[in-house]
This record gives C-alpha cells, structure tokens and sequence, in this order.
C-alpha cells in the first residue's frame, strides 16, 4: 500500500499527500474498484478509471477536511501530532482550500463524465465523513465510528452506481459488510489507542464504557457480521469459491474476537489478540472484496 513517509515527493507535496489519508484510503478505493467489477454490464475502460480516480480524490478530500477541522485533537495524540497541520508545517486554511476543491472537483467530474447518481452518493459519503462524523459525532457520542462508518461503506455501491446507474441487492450487502466491519476493526485499534483518545478527549467505547463493553460490542459485531459476509454466495451472486474463502476467512475473525472477548488485559502489553484482529481487519475486507470481485469477472 502507499505509504505516508516514503513517497519520493518535495516535502509540500508529500504534506498534501498526507492530508488525503493515502494508506486507509487505499482501502477505501480498492472496495470501490470491487464493486466496479463486480456490477454487471459493460463500462468504457477510460470511464471506469475516471469514476475510481474521481472516488480516489473525494475520498481524499474528505480526509483533507477532517484533519482541517481536528487539527486541535491530532496535536494532543501521539498517533496524529506529526501530521501536517499539527505540527505546524501547513497553514490550516491551506488544507480547507485543498479539501473543498478537491470534493468539489471530484463531484464534479463524476457527474458530468459518469452519472449523476455516483456523484450524489460520492457527495453524501464526503459530507457523511467531513461534517456528520468528524464535526459532529466524533466528539460527542461513543457510538460515532458506527453511524460515522456508513460514510466508508459508500464505495462499493458509488463503483458499482458507476457502470449500472441504479443500486441493487449485491451493492447493498457490500455496503453492510463494510459498515458491521467497521466496530470491530476500528475499536480493536482502539483499545490499545485507549490513552491516545483519553488524552484528546475523544469519546471513543473504551474511554467511555470500558474495555470489557468494547470487547464484548468487537464480538457482537463481529458475529452479526458473518451472515452478511456468506450471504453473497448464500443468495447465490457469488460461486462457491467465495463462499468457501468467506467462511474460512470469517472463522478467523471470529477466534480472533473471541479471543478478544476473553481477554482482559488492561495494559497495551497484553493486547496481542486485539493488535492481531485490527492487523486481520483489514486483510480480511481486502480479500473478501477481492474474491468476490475476481469471482464474479471470472466465473
Ligand atoms: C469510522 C470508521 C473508521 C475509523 C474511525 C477508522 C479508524 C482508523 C484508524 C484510527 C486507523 C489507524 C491508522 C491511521 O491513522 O492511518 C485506521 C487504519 C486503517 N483503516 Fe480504518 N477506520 C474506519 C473505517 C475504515 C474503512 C471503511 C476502511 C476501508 C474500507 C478502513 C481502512 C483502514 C486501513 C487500510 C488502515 C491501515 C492503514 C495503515 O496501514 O496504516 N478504515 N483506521
Ligand atoms: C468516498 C469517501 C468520501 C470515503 C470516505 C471514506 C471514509 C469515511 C473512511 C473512514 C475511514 C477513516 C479515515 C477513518 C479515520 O477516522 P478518524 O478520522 O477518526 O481517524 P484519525 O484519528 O486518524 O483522524
């Protein structure tokens, strides 16, 4: 994956880089490209690469405009305070500027070159992630990664908008694989960035309801979201071949939140199981779009 700090860039243009969240954006666009493939009917190559360059810039517009608007909240925590607009190396209204024409333009062209329903949802999911999460629910509800999640889970459904024009049952499932994935990858992090929040003030499950809640809510979600994860081959859109990698690939998820679940560690040290599901979190949502991309271009 891209990485932040090794890109041989002039150092102005790796800090705009930066403000666009390249490594978890990565993922972000990958999903989309999935659900590109995965939708049925034909779409020109030069139109297919405009609508993932166009999720690809949005998606980064967003994250330009939410560390604009944390810029306070990155500075206290150990994870973020290098970022650009934390440590001083970018004047804030500079990332403001970079994230609204950048949104803009994306939306923009999405809607002129592909379809105007890609570049609505596009629009809701940079609004969803810039404003109703990060300005709103980020600091004042422990339930902000759950609803604030949904904004992540638009992109398959904008790839596959892109070469259909409408919406359907498989983009939807994609959608809440995504959406029931994201508790149990993002509060796995937490638990060990338990500190790092406390010390911003930043409301996340652990800090407000304690490890043993966070880890019995990692299982619950985790559980809920295994039917999803099956049911593209279930409902029959996939071949057995992701069916197959979609029950093995969620039995380790799910050991791993057991384990989780069982253990109850308070120091950072013990945390192996939580360490290892965040590490697997993002495997697992990587190979689980792939297969299910690959399987339906193939077979
Ligand atoms: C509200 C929802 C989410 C929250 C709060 C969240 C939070 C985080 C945080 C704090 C990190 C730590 C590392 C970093 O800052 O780079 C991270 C890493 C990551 N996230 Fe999430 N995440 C969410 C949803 C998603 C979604 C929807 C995806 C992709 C579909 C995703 C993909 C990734 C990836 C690939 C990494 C690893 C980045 C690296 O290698 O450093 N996340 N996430
Ligand atoms: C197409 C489109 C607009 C996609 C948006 C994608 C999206 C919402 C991804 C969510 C993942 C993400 C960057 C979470 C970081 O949370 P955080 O901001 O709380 O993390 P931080 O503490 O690292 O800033």
């Amino acid at each position: 994956m891209l990485g932040d700090n090794n890109v041989a860039l002039p150092a102005e243009w790796r800090d705009f880089l930066a403000l666009t969240k390249p490594r978890v954006m990565s993922l972000v666009v990958f999903t989309a490209l999935c659900g590109l493939l995965a939708a049925p009917g034909y779409i020109h190559p030069v139109m297919a690469f405009i609508a993932i360059l166009c999720i690809a810039v949005g998606a980064g517009a967003s994250g330009a405009l939410n560390q604009w608007y944390e810029a306070d909240v990155d500075a206290k925590m150990d994870r973020t305070s290098k970022r650009p607009l934390p440590d001083g190396r970018m004047e804030r209204e500079n990332a403001l500027y970079f994230g609204v024409i950048l949104g803009a333009f994306s939306v923009g062209i999405m809607a002129v070159f592909v379809n105007w329903i890609s570049a609505g949802i596009l629009a809701f999911s940079i609004f969803f992630y810039a404003v109703v999460y990060t300005i709103w629910l980020k600091r004042s509800t422990p339930q902000n990664i759950v609803i604030g999640g949904a904004a992540g889970a638009f992109p398959p459904v904008i790839g596959w908008a892109a070469v259909t024009g409408d919406i359907s049952m498989l983009p939807i499932l994609m959608f809440l694989i995504i959406f029931l994935w994201t508790p149990p990858h993002f509060w796995a992090l937490a638990l060990f960035m338990k500190t790092d929040y406390a010390k911003a003030g930043i409301p996340m499950l652990p800090v407000v309801a304690g490890q043993k809640t966070t880890r019995n809510q990692i299982l619950l979600y985790s559980i809920i979201l295994t039917p999803f994860v099956i049911a593209p081959w279930a409902l029959g859109y996939t071949s057995y071949i992701y069916g197959a990698a979609s029950i093995i690939l969620s039995a380790i998820f799910l050991f791993l939140a057991v384990q989780i679940w069982r253990n109850d560690a308070i120091n950072v040290e013990g945390m192996k199981p939580e360490k290892q599901m965040f590490a697997f979190s993002i495997l697992y949502l990587f190979a689980l779009f792939a297969l299910m991309a690959l399987d339906r271009q193939i077979l």
